[in-house]
Order: structure tokens, then C-alpha cells, then sequence
């Protein structure tokens, strides 16, 4: 099993994967950008707004993706893998681009490896409004809530495209209630 934790910056991602952690012992924790090594030195580069081309950037997060795909995802296909973030992120806030020209970019970096669950938190302009004044915003932070929400609907336009198995939850209602939703997706209920 592949399982993916998405939604956009503040959606409660870390606060569910916590909760999934005391639950799925047995399983892989990882994320995007950052899970491996290489991957930990490409996130401070795009995080830290290393690269002057919005290309270079974009190419930056692929070669993450690349990498974590085949040195944590596929190399433990037999385990169940829970990851913050996957190729849904890496499409949707690539928003300068072709949204079909994301999809093709990130099925080669991760050689058609799609998500066998993708669980996406949905946040209300007035919850994202909210969570953000809660906050020191970071740079992606910082570009605002119009681009943010237009960041999850990409999200949610990509799983649909990709044909993959999901849920979309309400991010506001409590943090219990999503937890359920969340077990119910996973057991298949
Ligand atoms: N269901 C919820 N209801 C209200 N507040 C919540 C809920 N889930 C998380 N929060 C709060 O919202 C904030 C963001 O949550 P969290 O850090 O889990 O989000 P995230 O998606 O991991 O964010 P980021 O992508 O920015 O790291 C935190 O202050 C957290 O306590
Ligand atoms: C995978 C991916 C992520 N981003 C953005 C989304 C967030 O603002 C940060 C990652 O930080 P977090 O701790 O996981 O919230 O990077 C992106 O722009 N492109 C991507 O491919």
C-alpha cells in the first residue's frame, strides 16, 4: 500500500500523520520533498529559493520525487508506505505550468508509480484564513490564500485526471472526526 497524506500548506497533514504514526506501527513514515538523503539537501535548495529559473525549481522538486520513489516507495512495496505529500502536490503547486505538462513530467520521474490511497484535507477560504494568521508564514505561505486555494484545486482536479483512489475530508471538522474518516477510507468502508 501506498498512502498519501495531501492538502495544502495548513491543512492538518502532520497533525493526522501523527495520529496514523501510534496507529501503523509497522509502517514506513516519509515524505516529499526530503524523504532520503539527496532528497533532504534538494528540499533546502527549493525551500530556500536557491534557484533563480522557476524551471530550475520545478526540476529541483521532480529530482526528489525521482529519488524517493525508487530508493523508499518501491523498495518497500511490500510494506504499507505513509507519506506527507507525493506527485499530487508536485503537480498542483507547479501552477506556472501546464497542468497536463505536470502530469507527464511527474509519471516520468516516478516511472507511473501512483499513490494506491491519496487522502486529500479540503480547507474553507475562511479555515485557511484562520490558520494562517495562527502562523509565521513561509515564502509559499506568503503568496497568499487565492494562490493556495487555487493550489488545492489542481490538487484535486490531478487526482481526479490520474484516476487515483482518494478522499477528499473537510480539513475544519474535528480533528477526531477526521482520524475516523480517514481509518473507515483506509479499511475500505
Ligand atoms: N481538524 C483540525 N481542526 C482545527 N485545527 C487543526 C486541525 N488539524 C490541525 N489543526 C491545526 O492547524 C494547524 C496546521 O496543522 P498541521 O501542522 O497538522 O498542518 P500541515 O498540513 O502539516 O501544515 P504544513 O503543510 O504547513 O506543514 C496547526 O496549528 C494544527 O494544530
Ligand atoms: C512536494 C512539493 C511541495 N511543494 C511545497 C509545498 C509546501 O509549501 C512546501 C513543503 O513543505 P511541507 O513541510 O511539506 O509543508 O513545498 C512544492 O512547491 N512542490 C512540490 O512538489
Amino acid at each position: 500500500m501506498y498512502i498519501v497524506i495531501e492538502g495544502i500548506d495548513t491543512a492538518g497533514k502532520s497533525t493526522q500523520l501523527a495520529l496514523l504514526q501510534e496507529k501503523y506501527k509497522e509502517a514506513i513514515f516519509t515524505k516529499e520533498p526530503g524523504g532520503t538523503p539527496i532528497g533532504s539537501k534538494l528540499r533546502t535548495m527549493a525551500l530556500n529559493g536557491e534557484a533563480n529559473s522557476n524551471i530550475a525549481e520545478m526540476f529541483l522538486f521532480l529530482a526528489d520525487r525521482a529519488e524517493h520513489i525508487e530508493e523508499v516507495v518501491v523498495k518497500n512495496k511490500e510494506k504499507v508506505v505513509i507519506s506527507d505529500r507525493s506527485m499530487i502536490s508536485g503537480i498542483a503547486y507547479a501552477s506556472l505550468f501546464e497542468l497536463d505538462k505536470m502530469i507527464e513530467l511527474n509519471l516520468l520521474a516516478t516511472n507511473n508509480t501512483l499513490p494506491t490511497h491519496a487522502i486529500l484535507l479540503e480547507l474553507s477560504p475562511s479555515e485557511l484564513k484562520h490558520r494562517l494568521s495562527q502562523k509565521q508564514n513561509d515564502a509559499i505561505e506568503l503568496r497568499g490564500i487565492n494562490y493556495l486555494l487555487n493550489i488545492q484545486n489542481r490538487m484535486k482536479e490531478t487526482i481526479k485526471k490520474l484516476g487515483i483512489n482518494h478522499k477528499f475530508i473537510d480539513a475544519s471538522l474535528s480533528i477526531e472526526e477526521i482520524e475516523k474518516q480517514i481509518e473507515e477510507f483506509l479499511n475500505g468502508k
